[in-house]
């Protein structure tokens, strides 16, 4: 079997478009356009590149950006500070404040200040509650384009065996949730699970969100499985691989996303969504 190769890049370029012109009629209605907070602490050089691409991804969608560059020295009252002003800004429909942040910053502090419905990250723990209970008010990005990917390859997903590898909060725990609630089958493994192909050529559908370049080998791999890569990693020479042997397993898949193109491009757009939808949701509240 030869994999199909989703081309993640083209799918996130159509959602765009629609996009665009949801932006397109908030206008036309007299609304505000959407708009998108964006708060980087310190230098971290990848974080710099990742906020640089949501800003210029915003831009092309009609979403006005308002990035703050913070020195990594701030406190952590000035910080929440800063999230209380552009809680109370109406310009703003969304708050976004980039990982990983400096030691002296309480992290669950910060996700918690920051008002539920202009949480468009999905972090804060109304929304992450709201995973279990089906109340939530923005899914996290990263899960959310893979469901969304899964979705625009007409693939289906109830009754599927879905094989959840990595138990981060920010993808794997989220993803499961997502996929139990249109009724998978799922299994999460992680760093700790014992003999892992045992459990991954049981996937009609294998999420990879480990962290760990090539850990998924084509023995690892049941026939015409559709697999979802959403590892990041940098290699020595820059570039960078995601958590799966690409080639090897595309000759068994019959799905497969590639790392660069494939989920990280859907994970920009489904913060462009997010953003959209906060500012729909403000604009019918302003008309009530
Ligand atoms: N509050 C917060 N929200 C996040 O959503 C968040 C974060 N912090 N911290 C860092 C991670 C990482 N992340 C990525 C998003 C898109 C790509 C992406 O578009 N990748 C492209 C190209 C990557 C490249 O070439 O460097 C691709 O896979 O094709 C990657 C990584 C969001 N994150």
């Amino acid at each position: 079997m030869t994999a199909r190769i989703v081309d993640g890049r083209a799918l996130a370029a159509r959602l765009r478009s629609q996009y665009a012109i949801r932006v397109r009629d908030l206008q036309d209605m007299g609304a505000q356009p959407p708009g998108l907070a964006v708060i980087l602490v310190g230098d971290d050089p990848a974080s710099a590149v990742y906020v640089r691409n949501k800003i210029r991804a915003c831009e092309a969608t009609g979403i006005r950006s308002i990035a703050l560059r913070l020195p990594g020295s701030i406190s952590n009252a000035e910080l929440l500070g800063r999230i209380v002003e552009l809680n109370a800004d109406e310009a703003v429909h969304g708050i976004l404040v980039q990982l990983p942040l400096p030691p002296q910053i309480d992290l669950p502090r910060v996700l918690e200040t920051i008002a539920v419905e202009k949480d468009v990250d999905g972090f804060h723990l109304y929304n992450v509650g709201g995973l279990v209970t089906g109340s939530t008010v923005f899914s996290p990005c990263t899960p959310y384009g893979v469901v969304k990917l899964l979705e625009a390859e007409n693939l289906a997903i109830e009754g599927q065996n879905v094989v959840v590898v990595g138990a981060s909060n920010i993808v794997g725990k989220p993803m499961a949730l997502m996929l139990m609630a249109r009724d998978a089958t799922v299994a999460i493994c992680h760093a700790k699970t014992r003999d892992l192909a045992q459990f991954t050529m049981l996937a009609d559908i294998l999420v990879v969100a480990a962290g760990v370049p090539g850990l998924i080998v084509p023995q690892m791999v049941k026939t015409g499985a559709v697999v979802i890569d959403v590892g990041i990693n940098r290699l020595p020479n820059g570039r960078i691989t995601g958590d799966v042997d690409f080639e090897g397993v595309a000759q068994k898949a019959s799905l497969i996303t590639p790392v660069p193109g494939g989920v990280g491009p859907m994970t920009v757009t489904m913060l462009l969504e997010n953003t959209i939808a906060s500012a729909e949701r403000a604009a019918a509240r302003r008309r009530r």
